[in-house]
């Protein structure tokens, strides 16, 4: 029998109030990453601390690169890369909200929708981040300009803040935009590592660490030579002002009064939400998804991803059998709802084609009555001219 449908703002209190240990019984998926199991930069580089950064708080330990689904990394928030419904979709989003159940759903319902550029926290549910942002990135169909990098450097900026608001300590970022919205990879890289790195500047005391979690070769490839560029130097205490005012290295970021403004917008103001009390707890050993070169090429990326969202939304499952049933009920509801529309539609389709087909049968009918009446008046005058009675195909025709 199907448990009662569970009501998402209970479920909420409940899970955010969780242990750590309690919590990981409830991941949908048995498998998840741990913070401490995600290299910083600086341990993936192994590069020696020199004397000058001996004790400092350097940008290379606040930021990581991971290749892998971003559902199973046990931080305290991921990024979704929604669209303005916030009802789901496909690619990371539908990944997120199938990890996460569909609690997560029920909740994006009430917060009727976001804009471009803005971002709108949830909790996590099911999944082993505590919090989902969603953000929705520009649809720029391979086209940069000055509004899409704008937009998508406001969807970094507004989920960071969202970050910083809500006390969280870890975060993690999918290429927002470059799938099906069709950012460029690369200026998508490097607005997200400039942003990322003027925003951890600004408040390195704010935050332990921010992922850059791609999902196809293509993105790591990408990824992986513009880090080493970008966080190049390790000092994080804010840089001087420069002669103009501009905080140095300040990213293309909007200004301070519009992100306030998105954020008084969009900070989710139910009280349940309150910042977690406790930091990033410490996690067990797991092993880090190895950064293996897949072969995935650009041009093959569609198919890749396709392929490897499949795998993932095929096992993101693997909980308890009653609380699939439960969400099988739940899911087959909305399914139901949605393939009754679908047959609605079809209906429609099938009475138009008909009324169509009458309409053709009645021309056809009207033009033959013409030809038969023509072909009348023709016989009565001279044999020689050309049949052209319709029943006669001029191809069959005899000589
Ligand atoms: N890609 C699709 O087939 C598809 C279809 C419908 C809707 N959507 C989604 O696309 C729209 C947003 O476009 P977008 O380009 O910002 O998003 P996107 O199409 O999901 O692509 C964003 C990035 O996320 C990557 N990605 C996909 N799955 C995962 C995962 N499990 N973990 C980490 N990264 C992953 C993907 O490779 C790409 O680099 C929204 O409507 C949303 O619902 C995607």
């Amino acid at each position: 029998m199907s448990r009662k449908k569970k009501d998402w703002k209970t479920e909420k209190d409940r899970v955010l109030n969780m242990s750590l240990e309690e919590r990981r019984k409830e991941y949908r998926r048995s498998e998840y990453v741990p913070l401490d199991q995600i290299n910083t930069w600086k341990q993936s580089q192994s590069t020696e601390v020199t004397e000058e950064e001996e004790g400092k708080d350097l940008l290379r330990d606040k930021v990581s690169l991971y290749k892998g689904d971003i559902t199973i990394l046990e931080v305290d928030a991921i990024v979704n890369a929604a669209n303005s419904s916030l009802l789901g979709g496909g690619g990371v989003d539908g990944c997120i909200h199938k990890a996460a159940g569909s609690c997560l759903y029920e909740e994006c319902i009430t917060l009727n929708g976001c804009e471009t550029g803005n971002a709108k926290i949830t909790c996590g549910y099911d999944l082993p981040a505590k919090y989902v942002i969603h953000t929705v990135g520009p649809v720029a169909r391979g086209h940069v300009g000055e509004t899409e990098t704008k937009d998508l450097t406001a969807c970094y900026q507004n989920s960071l803040e969202l970050v910083k608001g809500f006390g969280l300590r870890s975060v993690a970022f999918p290429c927002i935009s470059t799938g099906i919205y069709g950012f460029p990879n690369e200026p998508a890289a490097n607005i997200a590592l400039e942003t990322v790195k003027s925003w951890v500047k600004e408040n390195h005391d704010k935050i332990e660490r921010v992922i850059f979690c791609v999902f196809l070769e293509a993105d790591y490839r990408i990824y992986k030579e513009k880090i080493l560029q970008v966080f190049q130097d390790n000092d994080v205490t804010t840089e001087e002002d420069t002669e103009d005012g501009q905080k140095a290295g300040a990213g293309t970021s909007p200004s301070k009064e519009s992100r306030s403004k998105n954020q008084s917008e969009d900070r989710h103001d139910d009280d349940e939400l309150d910042p977690p009390k406790e930091d990033a707890d410490n996690h067990t050993a797991m092993e880090q998804e190895t950064l293996d070169s897949q072969t995935g090429e650009p041009e093959e990326k569609k198919a890749d991803e396709k392929s490897e969202n499949k795998e993932m939304e095929k096992d993101a499952t693997g909980e308890p059998e009653e609380k699939k049933a439960d969400e099988k009920s739940e899911n087959t509801e909305m399914e139901k709802d949605a393939t009754e529309k679908d047959t609605e539609i079809e209906k429609d389709t099938e009475k138009e084609k008909e009324k169509e087909k009458e309409k053709e049968m009645e021309t056809d009918t009207s033009a033959s009555e013409q030809i038969n009446a023509k072909v009348e008046s023709l016989e009565g005058s001279d044999p020689t001219e050309t049949d052209s009675s319709p029943s006669k195909d001029p191809v069959d025709k005899k000589e």
